[in-house]
């Protein structure tokens, strides 16, 4: 089954608790916020279903791939956007993106009809030729999520992805993000700015380790602004 399922996941830095039994499920083709202050273990979460980190106790199955008893199969389906950005500043748009697709065996005309794809989709195909390094913080997002759609991932992972960026690229990349589950991805995006939230997205709320709740945004707000809510569950 296609989605993303995580179950009674934990992890430990020593004594110092980063996620407590943490479980939620999206299908196919669901987009999810995931908001939660500094600290709440959003990248904890992100490192484990990445697999940078093991997890001491519970499950992942992301696309239908237990993350642990087949983690080549699960990696191959996934997308992600990391907080840093991870582009070759000395290669242009373009070449970043064939380096990734060769990186995932994709080649020759495939290659080509992908990348033109995925710059279209991101509108940044008057870019392509530009070195990364010249390019303005939104763009470099773009960038970035152009690459991890590159190779049709099912399940898209995006880790605080307008950190940095002044609110006019904040405010595209946000509208970005929320599309991209319209062609049937499943996305989970970070954030801890809780008015990138819009009412009718799935929300989960993480805070201090732990889901404080998890649906629809509007619905968990009960009539309050979602930031009067945050704020209050939250300090
Ligand atoms: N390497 C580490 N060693 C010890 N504790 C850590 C380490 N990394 C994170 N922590 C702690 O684990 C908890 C979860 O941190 P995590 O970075 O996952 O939160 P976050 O929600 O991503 O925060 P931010 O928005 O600041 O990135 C925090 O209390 C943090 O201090």
């Amino acid at each position: 089954m296609n989605g993303l399922r995580v179950s009674n996941l934990s992890y430990q830095f020593g004594e110092k608790t980063a996620l407590d039994n943490v479980g939620f499920s999206l299908d196919q083709g669901d987009f999810c916020a995931l908001l939660g202050p500094n600290g709440a273990g959003k990248s904890t979460l992100f490192n484990l279903l990445t697999r940078l980190f093991v997890a001491g106790q519970g499950q992942i199955s992301i696309a239908g791939h237990d993350l642990q008893k087949d983690p080549r199969a699960a990696l191959a389906t996934l997308g992600i956007v990391f907080q840093q950005t991870t582009l070759d500043l000395d290669l242009t748009i373009l070449q970043n993106l064939r380096y990734f697709a060769a990186l995932h065996g994709i080649s020759g005309r495939d290659r080509n009809r992908r990348i033109g794809r995925v710059l279209d989709r991101m509108q940044i195909a008057d870019r392509a030729g530009e070195k990364a390094r010249t390019l303005n913080g939104g763009h470099k997002r773009r960038t970035e999520i152009a690459r991890a759609l590159l190779h049709d991932p099912k399940v898209l992972l995006l880790d605080e992805p307008t950190v940095g960026l002044d609110a006019a690229a904040r405010q595209a990349i946000t509208n970005h993000v929320h599309s991209l589950s319209s062609d049937g991805t499943t996305v989970l995006w970070a954030t801890h700015l809780a008015d990138e939230v819009w009412p009718d997205d799935r929300l989960i709320i993480l805070h201090n380790s732990r889901v404080l709740a998890d649906g629809r945004a509007k619905d968990i707000c009960g009539g309050d602004t979602l930031e009067n809510h945050f704020l209050r569950v939250t300090t």
